[in-house]
């Protein structure tokens, strides 16, 4: 790496940093190199920082090397914190720990992390109990630890002298702007403040949250204003949605001799795509992490993954920002991040301190405006490659095998379904929606990379017209058995009671519809009855009137006739009769 910062400023550096310090830096490092020169100069001379400076460009020790100055010149007393350092993940935070530990133990200072994944009382205890005079945590498991001992935790960190905040853009995520408040809450206001980054937050109101008091603005890049490192070669290769998986493995195929870190959209995808890979890339290390691992399988697999020549590492964002392995040779991206910034962290994990790096990204041939938009907002120019041994035909045979694959294992064909679904849910909310939307994604096709038997019902595809396009497998789904017996034991009496349960049901429902149709007989029936009864009422109404009207009638005639018989009938009412 070129430096751009001159020789006076270099040695006034070494020369604030103490000569203790410098013993340990020089041991491993020939020179420092411009962030950290830049960054750590600022921080001795008390000002608060905000630097920007490429992935892989030595970011960590801007802050540690100043840091233990300040706290070896503050003269703490052993119980007291000196400096709090925030990390967005566990990962991060060991690995931070590992870069000061050798310091610290020159200097006779103590660090302790508090990160998930921990037990929270082991947190509270160690807080309690042991002398700590680095911190460095995970800011949601310190606002979780705050939650429960605020007073103990304030007046621990009344010595603050120094916090960091590295990977900084990332804690303008919503998720922690609250976590961030109340840890800001409990560390004094005259400390220094620092936020590192690849890529870091420009505007203003997103910087005060932090608590800066005019901080100086430290930025370093290379060409053409990239957070990517000059080192790191970017490319892309276009391929139709139901060739990624194909071109994937062609890809990884063909560098059988290098490490590569492939970046799924998921946990599910990365748990499914393991099975896959483990059956296809039969002779190479394949590792992989996420974030519903364990820490210690996550911190095995990860140590594996770097200890290995060749190995395969797939992944989620957990190991997209600051996992620092230094001979990753290829970063693949199967899909485009959620956050267009995290294309350059996760290419950036590779191509670390001036070392060469190449990254490549699958980009599927409605995706291919992305290009442009890393281009032209993320400064990052992306060349393209083929991959000329993946054929259609290639694509065609892999989708088979990971078919046969899923019908050996119905765990396997469940984790194909759940991967599917969260690559789907993930890709709805990435950031460059308007330019590579969900409805102009070929979901066919990326259902045919996942080798779905069946496509699964989902809101984010309801109102799609294209998915009676998807090849249904004739396979019947429900005959596919665990290959673990247990499973497949449950599932049966599962099975069964819902066989059972569905037979009871439509009985029952049965016995309610006749019950229903008696009852609507019954009522009809009865209208039915009284209908008749009612018409039969009438007509003998009828008949009883006709009846009255008949006898009245015949006691009129004789009435008439009597009058007639004797004379007493008028001419009119005679005419009136006649
Ligand atoms: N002065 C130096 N000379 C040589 N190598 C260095 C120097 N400082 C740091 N490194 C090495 O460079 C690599 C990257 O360092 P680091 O992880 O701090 O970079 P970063 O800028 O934090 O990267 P990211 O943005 O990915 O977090 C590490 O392997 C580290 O050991």
């Amino acid at each position: 790496m070129t430096s751009k910062v001159g020789a006076v400023a270099t040695r006034t550096y070494r020369e604030k940093l103490g000569p203790e310090i410098l013993e340990v830096f020089d041991r491993s490092y020939n020179s420092f190199t411009d962030v950290q020169v830049l960054a750590g100069t600022h921080l001795l001379n008390l000002s608060d920082v905000v630097v920007e400076s490429p992935t892989g460009s030595g970011k960590t020790l801007a802050f540690v090397l100043p840091m233990m100055r300040m706290i070896q010149t503050a003269k703490l007393q052993s119980n007291e914190i000196g400096a709090l350092i925030l990390s967005p993940s566990r990962e991060l935070c060991s690995q931070i720990v590992s870069v000061i530990e050798p310091f610290a133990e020159k200097l006779k200072l103590t660090v302790e992390t508090v990160t998930g994944g921990q037990k929270v009382d082991k947190n509270i205890k160690t807080l309690k109990n042991k002398n700590i005079n680095i911190l460095v945590a995970t800011p949601g498991r310190l606002f979780q630890l705050i939650q429960h001992e605020k007073t103990l935790i304030a007046r621990k960190m009344r010595t603050v002298q120094l916090l960091v905040i590295d990977e900084a853009d990332r804690f303008n995520e919503i998720q922690f702007e609250d976590h961030m408040r109340e840890i800001l809450s409990c560390i004094p206001k005259q400390r220094r403040t620092g936020l590192f980054s690849a890529t870091q937050v420009k505007e203003e109101d997103d910087l005060m949250v932090f608590g800066l008091r005019n901080a100086k603005q430290v930025k370093v890049s290379q060409e053409r204003n990239s957070a990517a490192p000059s080192s790191l070669k970017n490319y892309f290769v276009e391929c139709p949605a139901d060739e990624k998986t194909s071109v994937c493995l062609e890809f990884i195929r063909q560098r059988t001799d290098k490490k590569i870190l492939i970046f799924f959209p998921s946990c599910n995808s990365v748990g499914y795509f393991q099975k896959i890979f483990e059956r296809c890339l039969t002779k190479r290390p394949l590792f992989a992490v996420h974030g519903k691992c364990s820490n210690p399988h996550r911190a095995a697999q990860i140590k594996a993954f770097s200890e290995s020549t060749n190995g395969v590492m797939i992944s989620t964002d957990v190991m997209a920002r600051g996992i620092d392995i230094s001979d990753i040779d290829w970063v693949i991206q199967f899909d485009l991040p959620k956050h267009s910034s995290w294309f350059v962290h996760r290419a950036g994990r590779t191509a670390r301190c001036g070392r060469e790096g190449n990254a490549l990204i699958l980009i599927a041939t409605e995706q291919l405006a992305y290009v442009n938009f890393l281009d032209n907002h993320e400064k990052v120019k992306l060349e393209e490659v083929k991959v000329l041994t993946s054929t259609s035909r290639k694509a065609e045979e892999l989708r088979q095998k990971m078919i046969k694959i899923q019908v050996s294992d119905r765990a396997i064909l469940e984790a194909g379904t759940r991967a599917f679904v969260s690559h789907i849910e993930s890709y709805a909310k990435h950031d460059c929606h308007l330019i590579c939307s969900l409805d102009d994604l070929n979901v066919v096709g990326l259902a045919n990379s996942y080798a779905l038997l069946r496509l699964p019902k989902m809101r984010e595809l309801s109102n799609r017209k294209d998915l009676d396009q998807f090849d249904r497998s004739a396979i019947e789904t429900s005959d596919i058995k665990y290959a673990d017996p247990k499973l497949e034991a449950n599932r049966k009496t599962v099975m069964k009671e819902k066989h059972e349960k569905k037979v009871e049901t439509l009985a029952a429902k049965e016995k309610k519809r006749r019950e229903k149709e008696a009852r609507k007989m019954k009522r009809m029936g009865g209208r039915y009855r009284s209908g008749s009864q009612n018409v039969r009422q009438a007509e003998q109404k009828r008949a009883l009137k006709r009846k009255s009207e008949e006898e009245d009638d015949a006691k009129n005639d004789i009435r008439l006739l009597k009058k007639i018989k004797r004379g007493k009938l008028s001419k009119k009412e005679i005419k009136d009769v006649l």
